[in-house]
């Protein structure tokens, strides 16, 4: 046999074991799991739990429904990529998994998004292990820049702008309304004024290249990156999603370079006064951080708030529109000052609970360790995925829109919830996000009280960073009413 084919076979043959190694590890440590009680969701071999979570994605729902309604279980598991994926499914094994004596010494992170937003800011806090270099450093700057006095002021301007612009007599679709929202609020926060009129070129999903905003841009380029590493092959095998072997991912390489060029650029010039590019500038620059990890910091900046947020208030709007939740409106409607923050808050919070936006955090465990759950003992394997299941804590509180558990009268204390994570690894931007959320809430709903939604009748809505959930209102249905008499959109009598 000629070097030419021996070659090609012996890099088969190294692939082959390696490969059958990683599946007898994953085989092995799976039945000392289900030796320790662990009860599995159902898996297909090579494919995992994939086909599941192919059939609630295709219901609007995340990865993390994938668990068995067992209220009982302190672990379940699945199997993703070639990794056991377990989830902590109740409130002792999620404090447990987010202490900080286990982060960032038994577990850590390690995320599959890497090989979706990762292309867009590959050094980004939220792909860094705790052990990384000025990873504390980085998360205070970034801290730092995060002034929830200086959001509140733009979102309320921003929304107010927004909110007195809509037609009256014709349906207005939410979510496009509020991603063009929470893009303009988080590019001024983040840039400064000036980010409006930045302009780069982008790819469509088409193909079609044209100047655009850089928000827009990074808005949808984030988006549809997620959307993209959540392919059927690509949730197999992670690193597919960053291979060139589709139009989609070569469009999206396309925008990441183009969006790399730009802010290249950007990040030569000066930095507006107290814009979070100003404040993470300057603290990273006095640690000697290099100029690609800052771009990454105020990438995180820009986007972490931007899909998150559009789908809490997206959610929030939902219930409260909802008839059957119209005390709600109306209480928002008839309050002013503090209460009606009071009250508004309560209603994105229980929103947070029902439609948690990102639900899923991601960490691997780094060294085997003992876990005690209230005596219960689980031997954690070095390599498995493990997380608490967000979804199945918040689950557990019902279906109900109930925002009077978040008000400070409440008698209960309130639902154990971690919509933003929890510990050394939770959510920096919690407060920015529910300002922003509550700001476009109050001026949509107490500019509009007769708003009705138009599509009640859509199956499966759920709103989460990868749902396909629409919002569609009319503001004023009398005025649609009239205008329909007079020969328009029948559709909207119905
Ligand atoms: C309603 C809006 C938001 C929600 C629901 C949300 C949710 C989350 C969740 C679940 C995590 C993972 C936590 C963990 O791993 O334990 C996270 C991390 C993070 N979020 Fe948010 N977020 C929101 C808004 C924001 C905003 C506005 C910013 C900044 C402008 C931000 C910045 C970050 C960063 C930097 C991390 C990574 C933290 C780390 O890895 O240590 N988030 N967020």
């Amino acid at each position: 046999m000629g070097p030419f084919l021996s070659v090609p076979m012996a890099v088969v043959g190294v692939a082959s074991a390696v490969y059958a190694a990683r599946v007898m590890r994953t085989v092995l440590d799976r039945r000392s799991y289900e030796k320790q009680g662990v009860v599995f969701s159902k898996t297909y071999p090579f494919i995992g739990s994939e086909t599941d979570v192919s059939e609630l994605l295709e219901r609007n729902k995340t990865r993390d429904y994938l668990y068995l309604d067992q209220p009982a279980t302190d672990l379940v598991g699945s199997i993703r990529g070639f990794d056991i994926q377990l989830y902590g499914m109740n409130r002792q094994t999620a404090e447990i998994l987010v202490s900080p004596t286990i982060t960032g010494k038994h577990i850590d992170r390690d995320t599959p998004a890497l090989y979706s937003f990762g292309q867009l800011s590959p050094s980004a806090i939220t792909f860094q292990k705790i052990t990384t270099d000025h990873f504390g450093g980085r998360k205070r700057n970034l801290g730092k820049g995060l002034d929830l006095e200086r959001i509140s002021v733009i979102s309320n301007r921003r929304a107010a702008d927004f909110c007195s612009e809509f037609i009256r007599d014709a349906p207005l679709d939410l979510k496009r309304i509020v991603g063009d929202y929470t893009r303009e609020v988080m590019g001024e926060f983040v840039w400064g004024k000036d980010a409006g009129r930045r302009i780069v070129s982008y790819k469509d999903r088409d193909g079609e290249v044209s100047d655009v905003p850089f928000m827009f841009a990074l808005n949808e380029t984030f988006t549809r990156l997620r959307f993209y590493s959540n392919r059927f092959w690509n949730r197999v095998h992670f690193p597919i999603a960053t291979w060139p072997i589709t139009r989609e991912a070569r469009r999206l390489q396309y925008n990441c370079k183009k969006l790399h060029e730009h802010l290249a650029d950007v990040l030569q010039g000066t930095p507006e006064p107290e814009t979070v590019w100003e404040q993470v500038a300057a603290g990273n620059g006095k640690l000697a951080i290099p100029i690609e990890i800052t771009r990454d910091d105020l990438l995180t900046a820009s986007i972490a708030g931007l899909d998150t947020v559009q789908n809490t208030i997206l959610a929030t709007l939902w219930y409260v529109l909802l008839p059957r939740n119209a005390e709600w409106r109306e209480a928002i409607v008839s309050r002013s000052g503090q209460r009606r923050d009071q009250l508004i808050e309560a209603c994105v919070s229980e929103s947070l609970r029902l439609s948690p936006p990102g639900s899923v955090i991601n960490n691997k465990v780094v060294e085997d360790f003992d876990m005690d759950v209230e005596g219960r003992k689980y031997r954690l394997k070095k390599g498995t995925r493990v997380m608490p299941n967000i979804h199945a804590l918040h689950a557990k509180y019902g279906d109900a829109f109930k925002p009077e558990r978040f008000l400070p009268e409440a008698e209960e204390p309130e639902p154990y919830m971690m919509p933003f994570g929890k510990g050394r690894r939770s959510c920096p931007g919690r407060n920015l996000g529910i300002a922003v959320a509550r700001n476009f809430v109050k001026q949509f709903i107490t500019a509009y009280p007769e708003a009705q939604i138009t599509n009640t009748t859509d199956k499966d809505v759920h709103f989460n960073n990868l749902s396909h959930s629409q919002l569609t209102v009319v503001i004023d249905p009398s005025a649609v009413r009239s205008a329909a008499t007079a020969g328009s959109c029948p559709v909207l009598l119905s």
